[in-house]
């Protein structure tokens, strides 16, 4: 297993054609410890969420190296990417629950792209990552009647419970009251030490700061801070 499961290597990223032509990032080399935590932060526009999502398959890499997970994919064919997809945890702002569906099924769906375990196995583990994520009450709930910070700790336990390898989350924490943040952010650091997981964060929210292993600023698509802690 890899001790680094993101390097970045002059990565580049432009949006648009002809004149409208814009660069978002710039020439940017990273490495990614196995288990850490890392905070992305930076002024609106600086390209956190470019980069996140460049880091996680779901944009094309037009310039430059991303491996992930040991796998290149700078012109890696769909369906690797689908695969490499599949090992990653992600956590959206607009989190995109299934508004017909109850927080268990939610959650479940996290599970079933996977096909892994039986259904009774299946719904347990959803069962359990909505009781670790103080849910309990809610399983049941369909997303129209819960709360902005309960639909965002679904949308956390639906990314967990496959057991990614990396999670990419983008401000998982801004819905969140300050005991629920910091149950999140426990929850993947806790995670990073007993299985591996590394968390790759993009967030604004200074609560959760002390509590990354790294945290690295971009400006105007540059990193122009990176402190460990
Ligand atoms: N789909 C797109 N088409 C054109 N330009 C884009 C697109 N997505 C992002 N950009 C531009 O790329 C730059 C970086 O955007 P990005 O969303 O990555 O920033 P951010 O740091 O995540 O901002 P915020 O904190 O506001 O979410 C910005 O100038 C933005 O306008």
């Amino acid at each position: 297993m890899t001790d680094s499961p993101i390097e970045v290597r002059g990565l580049n990223h432009f949006f648009g054609t002809g004149e409208a032509r814009k660069q978002a990032i710039f020439d940017i080399n990273l490495s990614i410890a196995r288990g850490s935590l890392t905070i992305l932060m930076g002024p609106s526009g600086s390209g956190k969420t470019t980069l996140l999502t460049l880091i996680g398959a779901l944009r094309e890499i037009q310039d430059g190296s991303v491996v992930l997970l040991d796998h290149e994919l700078h012109g890696a064919p769909e369906a690797d990417l689908v695969a490499l997809r599949r090992r990653l945890g992600f956590i959206f702002q607009a989190h995109n629950l299934h508004e017909s569906l109850t927080a268990t099924q939610n959650v479940l769906m996290g599970l079933e792209v996977h096909g892994k375990g039986n259904a009774a196995k299946q719904r347990a583990a959803s069962h359990h990552m909505l009781d670790l994520l103080g849910l309990a009450d809610r399983r049941e709930y369909v997303p129209a009647n819960l709360s902005g910070g309960q639909k965002q700790r679904v949308a956390v336990a639906r990314a967990l419970v496959s057991n990614p390898e990396i999670v990419l989350a983008d401000e998982p924490t801004a819905a969140l009251d300050k005991a629920s943040g910091h149950t999140v952010v426990e929850m993947l650091k806790s995670l990073g030490k007993t299985r591996g997981t590394t968390t790759v964060m993009v967030t604004h929210d200074p609560r959760i700061l002390q509590m990354a292993d790294r945290i690295i600023t971009l400006e105007d698509g540059r990193i122009v801070t990176d402190k460990s802690q």
